[in-house]
């Protein structure tokens, strides 16, 4: 690998410059930089548009040399900015993920840009508008033009679709030059309730969290508090400090469910302007949020995953909320982890990090256990006590449409007392599975091989894994029968059971089919907060939700996250279980909450009634130890992908072959992907630099071996695809 060289970061010399380019371009072969002559003035972090074999291509430019270094080098078509869309922070950082990720620098350039900046972003254009702006007072106008003129002065500059409403004199204005038009991007409105904001007198453990981190000498600090024990206030609190010295603050949140009410708790604090950036806005949203960054017109940034890409000035405290939360890892390239990221741009601003969560990763508290983050606790409720849990062993429960009586009767007593009630069940559609009751065929997805979901309200059928959806006249293929077994159940059949048995619940359904629309998640929320009775959803409503007549939390299907093969799966399963308990109980009234399981017995059933993180914590981390998993090893996946799976497994075989030095699990085959089949290898390292060192040798090792197989490198991942 090449380091990067900043120096000569701009060249002035009109005549000839030589410049380092990344270019657009999928492979990691091409991970490097070409060189190109450029007769104009270009900086570093600029895009510009090359010639490359026969095409035409975009790239950034990554150093600029004044001298030649090859001869017979090809000329730039057009330099794309005038100003470097990337500064020198973000460049170096572009590169560090390159390589701590194993993907290519130009992949990190693209995820870091709003996409109306990405390099060849001819869908997302930006949208300009026409503003008057006064140009020309002294011109001499018709009294009625005066007049005209007059009634608009104190207005601008004023958007001119405006302007031409309200005046019909507006053409001679600019035809003399008293007016002319400016183009300026379109400012899109994003909507947003307006909430007041409530002060209290801060408990003595928030007190005590506060000062631990602004007097402390740590950078990274682990705020673990239990559910509801007021850690986003101590969140607004420290903020406050660094904002009054005239810092940058950005508060991350996890995709997308914490988003709006995070705003709103923000907005209401600091009353002042700030940016936002989550996958609801749009392209040209993104791109005036970004830019009023970029401008430094704010102050403090809220925002999911991608803004910690954001092009800070003076950042002064970076806070992460449910930093547990899988959705900080993004899952296509490059698979970064924001943590990670959030580290880097910690180091380059010195400024302090806080992450928080009731069920900390195991990574994270690993590191606060052995002192590599402060950890700072927070271990009672504002309000009244954690809610109590109900472990209902399905085993021998009476069950009346997928619920245990237990859970019926406490939703009968919540309802008659206007309480509200959460339910979860982690499954969307209505039937998980269609099998044909006389010759037993299930419908499957022809591209990833796993069974296809009905969906009742759109009567058809949809693989839950690629997204693709069938239509279904409700005859089997196969025997041309018409009945069908009637097994298990999703989000969308709970909500219809649930409105058969309280047929005056005013119930809401939040899960990825109700939430597909743009806001619709804050809609439903709101909807729910002001006439709902029973919330149903996937895990969704496990998180944050901060609503106080929630007396009663549901948890169907406990067992599902357990069940699955996977290192994480235990971890999964606990962080959402008391996740979830902690939606109710937040108020004045009782939580009570109801697990229905078959596996009462199970370690993390047992740590969740008490609310006991650490002795979760304390076993999880023995397997992991007699395992080898994370914390204790850096994990590396690579899946082969390929149309017959012999070839997939063959380069499989051969890249373990190669890595014979490491320990290396697989080849395993798991789902198909567009009808190709996949096989994993699962690396594992104890010392993070080999690894990485390794993985990249062994891309360049396939790439030596022209390699046709489809490979996909995921560091440190988020649990193991299956
Ligand atoms: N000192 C305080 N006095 C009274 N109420 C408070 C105080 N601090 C926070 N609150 C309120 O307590 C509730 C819970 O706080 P918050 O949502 O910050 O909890 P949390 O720790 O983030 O919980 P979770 O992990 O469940 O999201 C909120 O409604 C908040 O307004
Ligand atoms: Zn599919």
């Amino acid at each position: 690998m090449q380091s990067r060289r900043l120096k000569d970061k701009v060249c002035y010399n009109y005549c000839m410059s030589y410049i380092n380019v990344y270019i657009e371009h999928n492979s990691l072969a091409l991970n490097t930089t070409f060189t190109y002559a450029c007769d104009q003035k270009v900086e570093v972090g600029c895009r510009v548009r090359v010639p490359f074999g026969a095409q035409d291509l975009i790239g950034f430019v990554e150093s600029v040399d004044v001298l030649p270094k090859v001869k017979n080098i090809k000329s730039v078509l057009e330099v794309l900015d005038t100003k470097p869309l990337l500064n020198e922070e973000l460049m170096t950082l572009a590169h560090t993920i390159s390589q701590n990720y194993v993907c290519s620098v130009i992949s990190v350039l693209k995820t870091m840009l709003p996409p109306a900046l990405r390099p060849s972003s001819i869908e997302h254009k930006i949208v300009y508008e026409d503003w008057a702006v006064l140009n020309d007072e002294t011109v001499a106008l018709t009294p009625k033009q005066k007049e005209a003129f007059a009634s608009i002065r104190d207005q601008l500059p004023m958007k001119a679709s405006i302007l031409r409403k309200k005046i019909s004199l507006s053409r001679p204005l600019f035809e003399k030059g008293v007016l002319s038009l400016e183009k300026r991007v379109k400012e899109s409105v994003v909507p947003m309730e307006e909430i007041e904001d409530s002060s209290f007198v801060l408990t003595e453990e928030q007190q005590a969290a506060i000062e631990n981190i602004e007097k402390g000498k740590n950078t990274v600090y682990l705020l673990h508090g239990v559910t509801g024990s007021g850690k986003t206030e101590v969140f607004l609190q420290l903020a406050k400090k660094v904002l009054s010295e005239g810092k940058q603050v950005l508060f991350l949140v996890p995709e997308i469910g914490l988003t709006p009410m995070m705003i709103q708790r923000v907005k209401a604090r600091f009353q002042t302007k700030i940016a936002i950036y989550h996958s609801s806005l749009n392209a040209q949203e993104k791109y005036e949020q970004y830019q009023l960054v970029k401008e430094n017109k704010v102050s403090i940034v809220v925002g999911t995953r991608s803004s910690v890409f954001m092009p800070f000035s003076n950042l002064g405290l970076i806070l992460m909320d449910e930093e547990h939360d899988s959705s900080y890892k993004q899952d296509s390239m490059p698979r970064y982890h924001t943590r990670d990221i959030v580290m880097e741009r910690a180091k380059f601003h010195h400024c302090k990090v806080v992450l928080s969560s009731a069920t900390p990763s195991l990574d994270s508290y690993a590191r606060a256990y052995k002192g590599v983050y402060q950890l700072v606790t927070l271990t009672k409720r504002i309000s009244l006590q954690m809610p109590k849990i109900h472990l209902v062993d399905m085993k021998t429960e009476q069950v009346e449409n997928g619920l245990s009586f237990s859970l019926i009767n406490a939703i009968q007593q919540a309802l008659a007392k206007h309480q509200q009630v959460i339910l979860l069940l982690n499954r969307r559609g209505y039937l998980p599975v269609v099998k044909c009751t006389q010759c037993e065929e299930t419908f499957t997805c022809p591209d990833c091989g796993i069974a296809l979901t009905y969906h009742k309200k759109e009567d058809l059928l949809m693989c839950h894994c690629c997204g693709r959806v069938f239509y279904f006249d409700h005859t089997c293929p196969k025997c041309h029968s018409h009945s069908f077994y009637r097994l298990g159940m999703g989000t969308e059949k709970l909500e219809e059971n649930l409105q058969n048995m309280f047929p005056k619940a005013y119930i809401v359904r939040m899960d990825a089919d109700s939430t597909r629309k743009k806001n619709a998640h804050a809609k439903l929320l709101k909807e729910f907060e002001e006439k709902g009775d029973i919330l149903v959803g996937t895990q969704m409503v496990a998180k944050g939700l901060d609503y106080q007549r929630v007396s009663v939390v549901g948890i169907l299907q406990a067992d599902a996250s357990l069940a699955r093969i996977d290192y994480q799966s235990a971890e999964t399963a606990y962080s959402m279980l008391e996740q979830a308990s902690g939606r109710c109980g937040r108020g004045q009234i009782e939580g009570n909450v109801y697990i229905q399981t078959f596996e009462p017995d199970h370690y993390v059933m047992r740590s969740v009634i008490q609310h006991d993180y650490f002795s979760f914590f304390s076993k999880e981390m023995k397997y992991r130890h007699l395992g080898m998993y994370p914390p204790y090893v850096y994990l590396c996946t690579v899946i082969y992908q390929d149309k017959k799976e012999e070839n997939a497994l063959q380069t499989a075989q051969e890249a373990k072959a190669y890595l014979s030095d490491l320990k290396v699990l697989g080849p395993i085959s798991i789902s198909m992907r567009q009808q190709k089949a996949r096989v994993r290898l699962v690396i594992k390292s104890k010392d993070k630099e080999l690894l990485t060192q390794r993985v990249w040798q062994l891309v360049h090792h396939h790439m030596r071996l022209k390699t046709t197989v489809k490979q996909d490198i995921n560091m440190y991942p988020f649990g193991l695809e299956e």
